[in-house]
């Protein structure tokens, strides 16, 4: 089993030199390098090249590489789309994503255009549209042609469209963001938490990642390095749960449990299913440590 680790993702503005500079050494597991939301209008353009030339000069180690560009339905959407997609990041997230007609002609125009398949397509879930038609916009992954890989959850302009209030705890979202890892899990997508904008206060920051992880998230969305250590924590399994998982696998290899499909272990009862669990923990754990 391969995982690649998602747990922090930091996003930065396109417009930010200093910021971009920084992508290279910051101990997150990814960057979105912005031209959307984060950049003013008068400086997308050069956001936009700048961008480009960061992701093509490379050098970002194991960290993964997005370009979030504007929707197709603005002034800078299709150019952003065609510059990102010259530069051949990991990935390129689509904003706004709310039918699946949009993830198909990104993927179309990614085909035309030749991009490498290595180039993946995350999507922002962030609108009423996108929350109400999540399943299929989820099941769309199973088509190779719309490359879709990750959901990051855009709750500031959930936030907007519905009026609902962002507030400690997030129970006026709780339902749509655990329906949009339900939906991510029918296709093998990852899901990436929305922002803590209040990035001083790293407890309330804390108990939003824990909130995430218990939810199932891979991990979180930040905006700002002080929250990657923090974030990095809440979303690797814990030494005591990796201990476990590897006892749960040990268990039934052994030749007196060979064809059970349930088992005890320390006085609880363990069936196959934990031990996929188990496979599935340390595999993550390994590909963390594997990161260094
Ligand atoms: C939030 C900020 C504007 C704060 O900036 P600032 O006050 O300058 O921060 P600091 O002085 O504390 O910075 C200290 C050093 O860290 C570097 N830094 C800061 N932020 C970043 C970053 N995001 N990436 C890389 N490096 C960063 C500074 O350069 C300082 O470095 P040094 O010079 O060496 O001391 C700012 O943090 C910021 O702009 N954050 C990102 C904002 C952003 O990208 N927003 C858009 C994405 S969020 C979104 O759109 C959510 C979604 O769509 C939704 O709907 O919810
Ligand atoms: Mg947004």
């Amino acid at each position: 089993m391969s995982i690649r680790p998602r747990r922090s993702v930091l996003y930065m503005p396109g417009s930010n030199a200093r910021a971009l500079e920084k992508a290279r050494t910051l101990p997150a597991d990814g960057v979105i390098l912005d031209l959307e939301d984060a950049v003013a209008p008068d400086a997308k353009v050069e956001a936009r090249a700048r961008v480009v030339e960061t992701v093509k000069a490379g050098g970002f180690g194991p960290r993964e590489v997005a370009i979030r560009i504007n929707g197709l339905d603005t002034a800078w959407g299709s150019d952003d789309l065609d510059a990102a997609a010259a530069a051949a990041p990991d990935a390129i997230l689509v904003p706004k994503v709310q039918e699946v007609e949009q993830l198909v002609t990104v993927g179309r125009r990614l085909k035309a255009l030749g991009v490498p398949e290595t180039t993946r397509v995350w999507a922002m879930i962030e609108t009423p549209l996108a929350i109400l038609d999540i399943k299929a916009i989820a099941l769309s992954a199973r088509d190779p042609l719309t490359r879709l890989q990750v959901f990051v959850l855009g709750t500031n302009d959930l936030a907007k469209e519905t009026r609902a209030a962002l507030v400690p705890g997030r129970a006026p979202m709780v339902a749509w963001l655990s329906l949009v890892v339900a939906a991510a899990r029918t296709s093998g997508i990852d899901v990436l938490d929305g922002v803590w904008n209040q990035f001083q206060d790293l407890d309330g920051f804390k108990a939003e990642c824990a909130q995430g992880a218990q939810f199932g998230m891979d991990g979180k969305t930040l905006i700002h390095p002080s929250q990657i250590e923090p974030c990095n924590a809440a979303f690797s399994p814990p030494a005591a749960e990796v201990e476990r998982a590897r006892a749960i696998i040990a268990a039934f290899a052994l030749p007196e449990n060979a064809g059970k499909g349930v088992i005890t272990l320390d006085g609880r009862m363990v069936e196959l299913l934990h031990a996929e669990m188990a496979k599935r923990t340390v595999a993550l754990a390994d590909a963390i440590t594997a990161k260094g």
